[in-house]
């Protein structure tokens, strides 16, 4: 068959405000709480993209309704006791569905499910949740003794363990602290890096049991609670596009209104800055637990920096857009840290790499890291390798000088209407 591909002329100066689509990490917590919920609640503007999409066709064949109404989506949960499903569920390529949906159906004793997903989904490492889990007691075997999918699982009961986490993963985080629920005693969770909290936050929204004491994070048997609606930001991971495009053509300035700037996933604006960025953000109000507000980013000259380690837990999915903007900075950029981008939806360093050098960029690649020579890129052909960040990230970094891209609809995962939303503000207004 035929590889599709999109050619993007030299965009002139982006100009606009813009509101991107809904946080999916937010989206696809929300499903899956208001499907263990009593009654009916909304989401209110969810991701609806490829993700999030799976989630919804898990959650209603474990017996959750939900229906779309306008943006929105109406759920009716099951009260904490999903239903067997008749066939295997299939999570396509999101590693968040797999991971958290896990820690839920761990806990549903008696109920047999299958979780698959695709080719990608497929080799990325499962045993980092299935550990854990069969440490509380879960029965879940899968490929490779369960390090992989396809997993089997047959909920059990579970009692609660203290677990600190290996590596930084909000996936884990969650998993564990969504099979708390159904566990006997204290689930704790010792991370020993912050990690997104979406979580945590949705877990007071709705008033299931929370503690958190500085990096400890415990919870406990839930008991039956009640559906309450819920207002989904806008993705920061998102907007991170259109603020690193604005930054690396002249004369542009944008404005996203409307997204999510909770701290734990906005590490890229303090490397930005560092970088020399003109970049202005205001949270404007706290909605549902999550912050909210917008983002200004005005075309600047960006120098090369030495990213703090300690910073890519909370830009973890930012660093292919960190990439394109290192590029277009003058000197050498230095990006430490990156073991978990290996085991993303592709390998992200290898593709960072890959891709630089496809557009004329020095770049150097460690077992965890890269330094990338900035200066500008030339024109040329970015592959995704099946993996929606990087066809977003490297269609912006050939934006100044036209790029082709091959695979575009992989942006669809999380950004459907990426392209449109992108070229709707190159040369506009
Ligand atoms: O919890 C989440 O919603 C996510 C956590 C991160 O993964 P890890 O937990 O593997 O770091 C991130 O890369 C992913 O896009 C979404
Ligand atoms: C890593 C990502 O998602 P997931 O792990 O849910 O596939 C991502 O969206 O960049």
């Amino acid at each position: 068959m035929d590889r599709t591909h999109l050619d993007l002329a030299p965009c002139g100066p982006l100009r606009g405000v813009l509101r991107v689509p809904g946080d999916k990490s937010v989206t696809h917590r929300g499903l899956m709480l208001l499907a263990l919920a009593e009654g009916e609640g909304r989401l209110f503007y969810p991701l609806k993209a490829g993700d999030t999409l799976s989630t919804a066709w898990v959650l209603r064949a474990l017996g959750a309704g939900i229906e779309e109404e306008g943006p929105h989506f109406r759920v009716r949960g099951q009260g904490l006791r999903l239903k067997e499903p008749e066939d295997v569920l299939d999570c396509g390529n999101a590693g968040t569905l797999m991971r958290l949906i896990l820690g839920i159906l761990a806990g549903q004793e008696g109920v047999f499910a299958v979780l698959t997903g695709d080719s990608s989904l497929r080799r990325r490492p499962m045993g980092r949740v299935v550990e854990p889990l069969r440490a509380m007691g879960a029965q879940v075997d899968g490929r490779e003794g369960g390090k992989r999918a396809p997993l089997g699982v047959r909920g059990a009961p579970l009692r609660g363990i203290r677990y600190t986490l290996p590596v930084p993963s909000a996936q884990v985080k969650s998993a564990l602290l969504l099979a708390g629920l159904f566990a006997e005693g204290v689930t704790e969770v010792e991370e020993p890096v912050p990690t997104r909290d979406h979580t945590e936050r949705l877990f007071r929204h709705f008033g299931l049991p929370l503690r958190v004491e500085g990096n400890r994070i415990r919870t406990e048997k839930a008991s039956p609670f009640p559906a309450k609606d819920l207002l989904v930001p806008g993705d920061f991971s998102s907007a991170a596009f259109f603020l690193v495009a604005a930054l690396i053509v002249p004369g542009s300035e944008v404005v996203v209104e409307g997204v999510g700037l909770n701290p734990t996933r906005t590490g890229l604006l303090q490397v930005l800055l560092a970088m020399g960025a003109d970049l202005e953000w205001r949270v404007l109000e706290g909605e549902d637990g999550e912050p909210v507000g917008y983002v200004r980013a005005r075309y600047s000259p960006l120098k090369g920096v030495s990213v703090d380690p300690g910073l890519i837990p909370l830009m973890v999915d930012e660093v292919p857009i960190l990439a394109a903007a290192a590029a277009w900075a003058e000197g050498e950029t230095f990006i430490p840290n990156l073991s978990e981008l290996r085991v993303k939806e592709s390998d992200r360093v290898r593709a960072i790499a890959h891709n630089l050098r496809a557009l004329g960029v020095e770049v150097e690649e460690g077992p965890d890291w890269l330094r990338i020579r900035g200066g500008g890129v030339r024109r040329g052909e970015v592959e995704p390798f099946h993996d929606h960040r990087i066809a977003m990230a490297f269609a912006v970094a050939g934006l100044p000088v036209g790029v082709r891209v091959h695979e575009p609809e992989w942006a669809e995962i999380s950004y459907p209407g990426f392209f449109r939303d992108l070229l709707g503000l190159c040369g506009g207004s």
